[in-house]
C-alpha cells in the first residue's frame, strides 16, 4: 500500500510505516502529482481535498482525516470518484471542552461573568458539546443544549432553539461548518444573533470562523454594549482578518484541540481506521506514545470543605492549560507578522487532565474527590 500522510499528523511515521510504504509531506507545497499511485492519503485540516488535489489521483481508494472538523474535504468529489472517506471523530472533544472552561474560569477571575450564577449556552452536542457538559456538571454549572439534528434524529436530552440559547450568559458554540442539508451552519450567528447579546454576555467559538458572519460581528464588537469575545477560529485562515483578533478579548490561533492526547488520538483512529479497511491487525497503541503523566501536590482546601473554591480551581486549572498564554504569544507573534500557520505547526505540548496525577490529603472530602474526577484528574493519596 502507497499512504501519504500530512507531516503534522504526530507520530505518523511510527504509526503508517508498517502499513506499507508511508511518506509524509507539507500541506504547504503538496502537488496533485504527489498523488499519483498512491492508495491512502491521510491529512488533517489544513490539506484542501479538492479537485485540484485529486486531479492526478489515479489510485486513491480511501482520505482518512485525523481531525473531527471535515469541512476540507469535497466529500460530494470523493464519492462520484468512489473514493472512501474518513474522520476521527471525537478525537480531540475533551481538549476543546478544557479550552472552554479555561476560558470561563480566566472571564471568572477577572469579572466578566460570574462563574457561581451563569448558564451555558452550548449549540452542538455532539462530541465536544457533550465533553464540555461533562466539566460544567463536575462543577455544578448549569447549561442548555441546542442540536435540531440530534433532536430530530431523537436524542433524550432535553433541548431548546437558539432563541434560549442567545439569553445565556456564555454562548459557546460547537458545530461542523456546513453550507448544505437541513441545517446549514454558515453564518448561523449573524447581525440578528449578535444584535441579541449585550456586554454581560460572553460568546466562544472553537468550531470554524464560517459559523459567525464575521462582518457582522466586527460592526458588532465596535459598538459599546459588545459582549465579550473568545475567538479560536477565523473566516479565511490562515490568512485571517486581524480585526477579529482585535475585537476579541481572548484570542488563539485555532489550536483548541491541539492537547497532545487529542492529536495523537487523531493519529491512533485513523491508523484504526485503515487497518479495518486493510484487513491487517492493528499492532500500535496510544498509550505507548504518549509522554509521561505530571504528578501534583495539590491542597483542595481546609478539612470539610465540601466544594472547591473557584480561586483554588483556577490556580490548578491554569497549570493544566491556561488560555492566556496562548493568547498573549498569539497577539505577540502576530504584531510582527502572520505566523497564524507557524504557530499551530509548532504548538507547545500541552497535556488534558487525564495526565495529572493529584495527590491530595487524607481529609479531602468524597465531594471534593468527585469534582476533580469528574474535570478527569486522577488522583492519588499524600
Ligand atoms: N478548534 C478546534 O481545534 C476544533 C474544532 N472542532 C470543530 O468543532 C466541530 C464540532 O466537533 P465535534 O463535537 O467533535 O463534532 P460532532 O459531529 O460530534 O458534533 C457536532 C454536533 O453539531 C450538531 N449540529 C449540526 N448542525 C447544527 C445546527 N445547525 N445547529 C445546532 N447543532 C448542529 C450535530 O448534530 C452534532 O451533534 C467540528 O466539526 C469542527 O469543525 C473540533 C475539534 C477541534
Ligand atoms: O479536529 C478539528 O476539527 C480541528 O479543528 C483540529 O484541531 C484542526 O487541527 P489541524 O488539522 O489544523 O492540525
Amino acid at each position: 500500500m502507497k499512504l501519504l500522510f500530512e507531516d503534522s499528523i504526530p507520530f505518523g511515521q511510527v504509526y503508517f510505516a508498517e502499513l506499507g510504504d508511508a511518506q509524509a509531506y507539507n500541506w504547504q507545497t503538496l502537488q496533485p502529482q504527489d498523488l499519483k499511485d498512491v492508495d491512502v492519503l491521510a491529512v488533517r485540516s489544513t490539506t484542501r481535498v479538492n479537485s485540484e488535489l485529486l486531479a492526478q489521483a489515479n489510485a486513491l481508494q480511501c482520505v482518512f482525516t485525523a481531525t473531527a472538523g471535515t469541512n476540507h474535504i469535497d466529500k460530494t468529489l470523493l464519492q462520484s470518484k468512489n473514493i472512501g472517506w474518513d474522520s476521527a471523530a471525537g478525537c480531540n472533544a475533551v481538549s476543546v471542552a478544557e479550552y472552554v472552561l479555561s476560558a470561563l474560569l480566566r472571564a471568572d477571575g477577572d469579572g466578566k461573568i460570574s462563574l457561581a450564577a451563569c448558564k451555558v449556552g452550548i449549540v452542538g452536542a455532539g462530541h465536544v458539546g457533550t465533553a464540555l457538559c461533562r466539566l460544567l456538571d463536575a462543577l455544578e454549572i448549569p447549561y442548555l443544549l441546542c442540536d435540531p439534528p440530534l433532536q430530530a434524529a431523537g436524542d433524550v436530552r432535553p433541548m431548546v432553539g437558539m432563541e434560549e440559547i442567545l439569553k445565556c450568559d456564555v454562548i459557546s458554540l460547537h458545530v461542523p461548518f456546513t453550507r448544505l442539508g437541513e441545517y446549514p451552519t454558515a453564518a448561523m450567528i449573524g447581525a440578528h444573533e449578535l444584535a441579541a447579546l449585550n456586554r454581560n454576555q460572553m460568546l466562544i467559538n472553537a468550531c470554524r470562523g464560517e459559523v459567525i458572519d464575521e462582518r457582522a460581528l466586527l460592526e458588532r464588537m465596535a459598538r459599546p454594549d459588545a459582549p465579550t469575545l473568545v475567538l479560536d477560529v477565523f473566516d479565511n485562515e490562515p490568512e485571517i482578518d486581524t480585526a477579529a483578533l482585535q475585537a476579541a478579548w481572548l484570542a488563539t490561533p485555532h489550536i483548541a484541540g491541539h492537547s497532545i492526547e487529542g492529536k495523537i488520538r487523531g493519529t491512533q483512529i485513523v491508523y484504526e481506521k485503515i487497518c479495518h479497511r486493510f484487513g491487517i491487525a492493528p499492532t500500535r497503541e496510544l498509550a505507548s506514545v504518549l509522554p509521561d503523566d505530571h504528578h501534583v501536590d495539590f491542597e483542595p482546601g481546609s478539612p470539610g470543605a465540601t466544594r472547591l473554591e473557584w480561586a483554588k480551581l483556577r490556580e490548578l486549572f491554569f497549570l493544566v492549560y491556561d488560555i492566556q498564554h496562548d493568547d498573549r504569544h498569539f497577539r505577540q507573534a502576530m504584531a510582527k507578522s502572520n505566523q497564524f500557520s507557524a504557530l499551530r505547526k509548532e504548538y507547545r505540548i500541552r497535556r488534558e487532565c487525564s495526565a495529572f496525577r493529584l495527590s491530595v490529603p487524607g481529609y479531602t472530602s468524597e465531594a471534593i474527590r468527585a469534582q476533580l474526577c469528574g474535570l478527569g484528574f486522577h488522583l492519588t493519596a499524600k
